[in-house]
């Protein structure tokens, strides 16, 4: 919907009105086209404002619209008509305008932006890109290169940025309205030539191929195999070689093909999914909207390594004040040194100023006495945890939150060490954990709503994407690891190389597949795991029976390379050899490939030929059935946690829309199929057995992903 009222005597003021951020719906773009021609032919009318209601201009078309039969006004001839006004069409733009409202304000003469408001053509995060003219006027108006930057990134600028660029004309700190309507009473009855600017050439830039060149190899790198951004670029270069008539035929057709693409489904689906896991629910009932947060002005970590650091920083940065505990002083100095250097580099990021003060380092856990929430980052050793959580309950005063971020040790189990089991939960944060956006918040059986609102609310303010998750071994995320992990060791036992699994996930997208992973992480970390677990020895047997452990396959090869201190970049060799260790950069290494052979030799495997197809089955499918088990055993409420995990946290390719969303659009019977076939052939694998969730969907006649949140809640309820 969108209002025309006269103010100041002769400006038209048309509000757009849809909350909560004035999407052009429909019938928001009806409201457009009706009150634009009554201004427009209203003598009384000399000049126009577009705003949009409640402090928002416009965050562009009605993503709910996008994969239905879109009726309503489209937005290209709604923008033209505009531009072709004969009166003065200013936009005012407060709060936002992205995307279709941005590409709406460039059909507008004048633009005028608050200096708080944000704008930007995020389209391509969307697997699209702007097709009401976006693409063909932006480089018109503010240049190729700047026009690339924006439209292959989607990033979202402040009003300043926009002002130096010449996206906007003005910034105001007033009232974007009163100033735009100011100014409209201003130019009324100029003339608009040099304003309209699709009538302007497109600034050539010098060595436009090598810059296109350039710029396309780039996109091609970080993309990943997405397609929205490489279609972006070419868009752009329609728009400096073609007249704008021609660019815009071929934004059309760029942007059809982009339209119904997967890719463009996998984008607009993890965009949703993003929110809705913020609307979180516990089996008890207990909900987001009905559990109230308590308030949180100091916390504590525990353990200065790499996790505490990273945590401790965060903290500092959301504006905590943070206590940070570690016991060894070598180790203490070191966090010191480390993150003021992280907090600095932060800030400089920023622009703000860096925030030491807001950190007390100590070496005696007592100092946790009046913090609100404690974050545990020691060890991942459950006896020391245990000590750790017996020591805080003692501590710190009543109704102190209790977060461990462990990496998949029984919250429950931590939660039975201490006074208040209703108030601890997991907090568990990625590497390094003030970067990466993905946080797992896991409530135990006794986890109290107010406690996981806390943990959830505090998250949110760090800017992180939180995902509550049920206790079990591992969570969600590391727990769907594990099956997929040991497809890839089975599998060099098979035949495969490292480079041949790890080029097969990177095809697919994974920034680094999961050989390069492993040797950056270090191999040592799962050997304790799995040492801890009674496997991880290599034993020196052979045949059949060295690789059967605790009734199941096992493949010992990551032991064998850990007992001969292969482990990864640290010590410059592991399933790759670097320079140094330290170093960064993986060749394949031919003492890995002898080495294999003789373990196939010793232990009687025949090395097959194995190509992509049956990595990425094996390895993707088997971890997308442990996705189904955790549905099942109610650890994630739906489909939508697991791909939100899996993409903010995993690598998993968004355009791609994580594992559960490409299951759905590979097909649930060709999963369930392959993962049959595979298990006939390895019937001593049992991460290979389908899940029943998985069977009875595709028994039901496989509903669309969004709907198996109801499936299991019904499957759930049944219990
Ligand atoms: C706006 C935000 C920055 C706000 O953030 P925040 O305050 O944090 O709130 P949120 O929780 O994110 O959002 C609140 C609430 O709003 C919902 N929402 C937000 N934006 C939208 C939107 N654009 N549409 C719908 N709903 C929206 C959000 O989901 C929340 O609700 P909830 O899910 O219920 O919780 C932030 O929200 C944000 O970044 N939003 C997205 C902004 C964006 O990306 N905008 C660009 C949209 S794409 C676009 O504009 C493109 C166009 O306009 C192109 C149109 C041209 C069409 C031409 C079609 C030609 C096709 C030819 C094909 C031919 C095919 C054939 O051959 O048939
Ligand atoms: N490293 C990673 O990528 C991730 C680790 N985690 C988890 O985070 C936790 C910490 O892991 P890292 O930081 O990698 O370990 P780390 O080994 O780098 O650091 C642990 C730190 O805890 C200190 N410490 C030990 N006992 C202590 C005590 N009683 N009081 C105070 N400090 C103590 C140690 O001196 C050490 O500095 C583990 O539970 C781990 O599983 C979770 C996510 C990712």
């Amino acid at each position: 919907m969108a209002q025309l009222t006269r103010v100041s005597g002769s400006v038209g003021l048309i509000t757009l009105q849809s909350p909560p951020v004035n999407a052009l719906s429909a019938a928001v773009r009806q409201g457009i086209v009706d009150t634009v021609q009554r201004a427009l032919s209203d003598p009384e009318v000399k000049s126009v404002v577009v705003c949009g209601q409640n402090g928002i201009f416009c965050g562009g078309a009605d993503i709910k619209e996008f994969g239905t039969n879109m009726s309503g006004p489209p937005l290209v001839p709604l923008i033209h008509a505009i531009e072709v006004a004969h009166k003065p069409v200013v936009a005012a733009i407060e709060g936002i305008a992205l995307g279709g409202g941005l590409e709406l304000a460039l059909g507008c003469h004048y633009r005028i932006a608050h200096s708080k408001a944000k704008l930007g053509l995020p389209e391509v995060t969307l697997g699209l890109l702007p097709a009401a003219g976006g693409s063909q006027r932006l480089p018109r108006l503010i240049g190729v290169p700047a026009a690339l930057d924006l439209i292959t990134t989607g990033r979202h600028i402040t009003a300043a940025e926009a002002l130096k660029l010449g996206v906007v004309d003005q910034v105001t700190a007033h009232s974007t309205v009163d100033v735009a309507v100011k100014f409209a009473l201003s130019v009324a009855g100029k003339p608009l030539d040099g304003r309209r600017i699709s009538s302007l050439p497109c600034p050539r830039p010098p060595n436009m191929d090598a810059l296109f060149e350039g710029v396309m190899k780039k996109v091609r790198q970080s993309a990943r195999g997405a397609i929205a951004p490489i279609a972006c670029v070419q868009a752009i270069r329609a728009a400096a070689t073609l007249p704008y008539d021609q660019g815009m035929e071929r934004e059309l057709e760029l942007m059809a093909s982009l339209f119904t693409s997967d890719q463009a489904r996998a984008l607009q689906y993890i965009f949703f999914a993003q929110r809705a896991v913020a609307r979180w629910s516990m089996p008890s009932g207990a909900r987001w909207d009905t559990s109230k947060p308590r308030p949180v002005h100091k916390a504590a970590v525990i353990g200065l390594g790499t996790m505490g650091r990273g945590i401790a920083v965060a903290l500092a940065q959301t504006g905590l004040s943070v206590v940070a505990v570690e016991t060894q002083e070598k180790q203490l100095m070191a966090a010191k040194q480390e993150m003021s250097g992280m907090l600095e580099r932060g800030a400089k990021r920023r622009g703000v100023a860096p925030a030491f003060d807001k950190i007390r380092y100590s070496p005696d856990i007592k100092a946790v006495a009046d913090v609100d929430l404690v974050i545990e980052a020691v060890f991942e050793d459950m006896a020391l945890k245990e000590k750790v959580f017996q020591q805080l309950s003692a501590l710190c005063k009543p109704g102190t939150l209790l977060c461990t971020n462990t990496s998949g040790l029984d919250v429950d189990h931590l939660a039975s060490q201490t006074r208040s089991p209703e108030l601890v939960v997991g907090m568990h944060f990625f590497a390094p954990a003030h970067v990466m956006k993905l946080l797992e918040v896991v409530y135990g059986s006794k986890s109290s709503p107010q406690a996981l609102a806390t943990a959830m609310q505090l998250g949110k303010k760090m800017g992180k994407v939180s995902v509550a998750v049920g206790n079990c071994r591992g969570f969600v995320g590391n727990r769907m690891l594990k099956p997929y992990s040991e497809q890839a060791f089975f599998l060099l036992e098979e035949g495969a190389t490292p480079e041949l699994v790890d080029g097969a996930l990177e095809d697919f997208g994974f920034p680094m597949g999961l050989f390069r992973m492993s040797d950056l992480s270090g191999l040592d970390v799962g050997w304790r795991v799995r040492k801890v677990d009674g496997l991880g020895k290599s034993s020196g047997a052979s045949g059949q029976q060295a690789r059967i452990r605790q009734g199941r396959r096992y493949s010992p090869l990551g032991d064998v390379l850990c007992e001969q201190g292969r482990f990864g970049q640290k010590t410059g060799r592991g399933w790759y050899q670097y320079d140094k260790p330290g170093g960064r950069v993986g060749r394949p290494d031919p003492w890995l490939h002898s080495f294999l052979e003789e373990y196939r030799a010793q232990h009687g495997l025949v090395a097959r030929r194995i190509d992509h197809q049956e990595v990425l089955e094996r390895c993707l499918y088997t971890l997308i059935n442990e996705g189904f088990r955790i549905l099942e055993d109610g650890i994630a409420a739906g489909p939508e946690e697991i791909d939100i995990i899996y993409v903010f946290g995993y690598g998993w390719p968004r355009h791609r829309g994580g594992p559960m969303f490409y299951a759905s659009m590979v097909g649930l019977e060709k999963v369930l199929a392959r993962l049959e076939f595979y298990q006939e052939a390895h019937p001593d694998v049992p991460y290979l057995q389908p899940c029943n969730l998985l069977k009875r969907l595709v028994a039901s006649g496989s509903p669309p992903v969004h709907k198996w949140r109801e499936v299991v809640k019904k499957l759930h309820s049944q219990l």
